[in-house]
Formats: structure tokens, sequence, C-alpha cells
């Protein structure tokens, strides 16, 4: 199995429970990890044929930027099943970092969606 990746996007957008947090926009960074097959696309040399991390992040932007979740929780399942469904991806780890919702530390979540490649 091999693993194409995104790291570090950082995305403007509404997230949080409290009053304060829906009138100003907060960072979510995301790193994400997709499982794919390199072979046919290095074969070939053709994007058509690999996922398109540059497609990928498009979307993800995109979407993010107006997604206006209350939980990070939400915001990453939503990140998930987009990744799954659009981009045809069988498996993936995301990590959802919304820096700054605590002083002094990181704080987010980690997920695993979808199954690896050769495992039941
Ligand atoms: N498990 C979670 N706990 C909390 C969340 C969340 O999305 N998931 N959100 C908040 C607030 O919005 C917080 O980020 C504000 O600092 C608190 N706990």
């Amino acid at each position: 199995m091999d693993i194409i990746f995104l790291r570090g996007l950082r995305i403007e957008t509404v997230i949080g429970l409290y009053d304060w947090e829906r009138k100003t926009k907060q960072a979510v960074i995301l790193d994400l990890e997709m499982a794919t097959d390199i072979r046919p696309a290095a074969a070939s040399d053709d994007i058509a044929h690999t996922v398109d991390y540059k497609a990928v992040s498009r979307r993800l932007i995109s979407f993010v930027e107006t997604s206006g979740c209350l939980l990070v929780e939400t915001l990453a399942e939503r990140i998930a099943g987009i990744v799954i469904e659009e981009f045809g991806v069988p498996w993936l780890r995301l990590t959802l970092n919304k820096r700054g919702a605590i002083q002094g530390c990181d704080v987010g979540l980690v997920i695993e969606r979808g199954h690896k490649p050769g495992h039941a």
C-alpha cells in the first residue's frame, strides 16, 4: 500500500460551540494520508491514474471554508466522506488540528476511515 499525503493544509473557517466562535474564523490544520497504489500512475506517467493531491486540496479548502460546523468531529467526518466518495480513496487517516482552541497546546483529533487495501 502506498500513501499520498497532504500535511499542514491550513484553512480558515467558522467552527466551535461558543457564541464568539460563530462570529469569527479560526484556523484548522489538516494532515491527510490517503491509501493508493502509485504503480499505475508511475507506469503511465498519467495523473488520471492516481489521486490528484491538488484536486483534493482545492476541494477541501472550498468545503471547509464554508462548512460552519460546531464540532471538530463533524468536520472531520465530512472531510473523510468527501475524500473517500469523490476521490475513490479506499482508506485514509486524517488529523484535524484546531490550533488556538486551547491556549498553550494543539488540540484536535485523528480518524481513520475505510479499509486498507489488502486487509479484510
Ligand atoms: N470533543 C470536542 N470537544 C470540544 C469541541 C469539539 O469540537 N470537540 N469544541 C469546543 C469548543 O468549540 C472549543 O474549541 C473552544 O475553545 C470545546 N470542546
